[in-house]
């Protein structure tokens, strides 16, 4: 797949009892980049989120996935086509061990799914993809140790070496950096870089400092619209942009 846009949305409506929570929204995504999806609380964010991922059917409009409409599809079959959505803890099997989650996605990815069964041996194959996966997180040390005794942001990183496991041409990210301590900001950062490579990402994300730094580009959202599109540059000095923030008390 050759197209520049791996992802577009057109005339993208949501209504909830004859309110619009996104109405006529046109979203292209450009193949290998980060895109940033912003506005203020209420924007519509999530509800487009939701609809990328078919999370939500859209009362209008059509989104395109390679160039293949998805939007009547659901999320398992939009995964298999390589469109996934991360950062949903509930992702995560608590009981087992960071290895132990991260081959369950591995083996989903090789369509073994109930292999559980197979010998050690052959389970064990998947282990050296595992352990690489690991790795890239930052999981090294924590190989062993239970999902459920993880940090909360060694949980949410722990989730995105699953997804990265489905090997996903392109990832949506609902906010990756809320709930974390300053301290796990830089890593995480650092994972979706290199994460990214090769791939598109899409996110959801409040935090301006680290959009200003991720994403190639960055689209406004305001009262279910799209109010600016560009790098973070252009819309961070955008007039309409910045009343949207101000007046509506966020920073
Ligand atoms: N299921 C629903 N039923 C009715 N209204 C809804 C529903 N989901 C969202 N809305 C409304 O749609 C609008 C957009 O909500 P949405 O959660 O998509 O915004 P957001 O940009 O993600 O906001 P925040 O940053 O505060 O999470 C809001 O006015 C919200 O109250």
């Amino acid at each position: 797949m050759n197209e520049p846009f791996i992802l577009e949305a057109t005339g993208l409506s949501k209504q909830f009892r004859g309110f619009y929570a996104v109405k006529d929204v046109n979203l292209s995504v450009r193949r290998n980049t980060i895109h940033a999806l912003i506005g203020p609380n209420g924007a519509g964010k999530t509800t487009c989120f939701n609809l990328l991922t078919t999370f939500l059917t859209p009362t209008a409009g059509t989104i395109l996935f390679n160039g293949r409409d998805i939007s009547r599809s659901d999320p398992a079959t939009v995964a298999s086509k390589g469109l996934v959505r991360s950062f949903q803890i509930s992702a995560v099997f608590g009981q087992m061990t960071v290895l132990e989650n991260v081959r369950v996605a591995l083996q989903r990815k090789a369509g073994m799914t109930w292999a559980f069964w197979r010998r050690d041996k052959s389970l064990k194959v998947l282990d050296t993809r595992a352990l690489e996966l690991i790795e890239m997180v930052g999981l090294t040390r924590y190989v062993d140790t239970p999902a459920v005794s993880l940090s909360y942001g060694r949980k949410r990183v722990l989730e995105l070496a699953t997804t990265i496991a489905l090997d996903p041409e392109m990832i949506l990210l609902d906010e990756p950096m809320a709930g974390l301590g300053h301290e796990d900001i830089g890593p995480v950062m650092q994972i979706i870089r290199d994460v990214a490579k090769g791939r598109t990402i899409l996110m959801v994300e409040h935090n301006m400092k680290v959009i200003a730094e991720l994403c190639d580009r960055v689209t406004v959202l305001q009262s279910g619209q799209i109010l600016a599109e560009g790098t973070y540059d252009e819309v961070s000095r955008d007039p309409a942009v910045i009343e949207a923030y101000v007046g509506g008390a966020n920073d």
